[in-house]
């Protein structure tokens, strides 16, 4: 039977039948063999075929699984040479970022967007808590609306607690497939809980002694939505690591640059010193914002030659 993956645990998974039932479900030992090079062979999003073993025990065994449309991925914190898929088969992802308690650094956001971009993943970013957001806070967001909306991303402000917002981020999630991601302690479990209160998840109050929030969700986990479509929360991702991307690709995943790629000097121009740099000479007229241009050679800076 075919069905979808919902929740991984490392070494069970969560999957719904396209009978519309849950079933418990394993891998065969063999199958780990064959499965690409990360640290988990199946993820949530994948669609899989599965054997029912018993009903009465709900339990099934996984025998295959279908091509990935596109997936997300990290470094894995045990090992910088593997990487863990955070999720696959996503129509879009949304970031949720935060100008204060925590504050989401520009870095990060352009870190997710170029993950975005490398797995052709169309992205959005919904700062959340602005009920909190002072004169600074909101001068911040214009910067960051104006700077992302004339790069082609959706940006949306919301406050989850005073239900500001939340209709517009909602209306965005209907019948696609969407990951949310984001720091922890940015609001995304009391967001789905405000939007579709069933799910209840647990919630925590963002720890006061280090402003970064604790960590409250453990595994990635699928929901479906009342109104079509699914839902995917991660742990609290405090970093995307940028795998199987170049040097000399990154530009590719600044859309901005992308589009002068054509125009610099040398092919193989990496926007740095070179001469004849089209890139740079948009970032001077001001038609490349300066500050995305910082983040692209600080995301440079911390890759190695080979990757990420
Ligand atoms: N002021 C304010 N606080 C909010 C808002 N949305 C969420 N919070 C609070 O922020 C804290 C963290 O919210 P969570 O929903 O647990 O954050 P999370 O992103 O799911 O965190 P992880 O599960 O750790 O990834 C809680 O104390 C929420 O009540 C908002 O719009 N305004
Ligand atoms: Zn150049």
């Amino acid at each position: 039977m075919k069905a979808r993956v919902y929740k991984s645990t490392g070494s069970w998974y969560t999957v719904k039948g396209e009978d519309g039932n849950f079933y418990n479900a394993r891998i065969k030992g063999i199958f780990k063999i064959d499965a690409i090079s990360s640290t988990n062979p199946i993820a949530v999003g994948d669609e899989v075929d599965i054997d029912i073993e018993a009903v009465q025990e709900e339990s099934a065994v996984i025998t295959a699984i279908a091509d990935r449309r596109n997936y997300v991925a990290r470094v894995s914190p045990h090992n910088k040479r593997q990487h863990h898929i955070v999720a696959s088969n996503l129509d879009q992802s949304i970031l949720f970022a935060t100008l204060k308690e925590p504050r989401t650094s520009q870095g990060f956001m352009d870190r997710f967007l170029v993950s975005c971009e490398a797995y052709h993943i169309p992205a959005i970013i919904v700062f959340n808590k602005s009920d909190i957001y002072r004169k600074k806070e909101l001068e911040r967001f214009q910067e960051y609306k104006q700077m992302y909306e004339a790069i082609g991303y959706q940006v949306v402000l919301a406050s989850v607690l005073k239900k500001e917002g939340i209709e517009e981020a909602k209306a965005l999630l209907k019948d696609k497939t969407t990951l949310l991601s984001g720091h922890s302690g940015v609001g995304k479990s009391t967001f789905i809980n405000a939007v579709f209160p069933r799910f209840n998840l647990r919630t925590q109050e963002v720890s006061s002694w280090s402003g970064k929030g604790m960590h409250t969700t453990t595994f990635a986990e699928m929901f479906d939505l009342d109104n079509g479509g699914h839902i995917i929360d991660t742990p609290g991702v405090r970093e995307f690591g940028l795998v199987d991307i170049t040097k000399q690709e990154l530009s590719h995943y600044f859309p901005e640059m992308r589009a002068l790629l054509n125009e610099c000097q040398f092919n193989n121009c990496m926007h740095i010193e070179e001469p004849g740099c089209a890139v740079k000479q948009e970032v001077l007229s001001g038609a490349v914002s300066e500050n995305r241009y910082i983040s692209y050679l600080n995301i440079l800076d911390t890759m190695d030659d080979k990757n990420y």
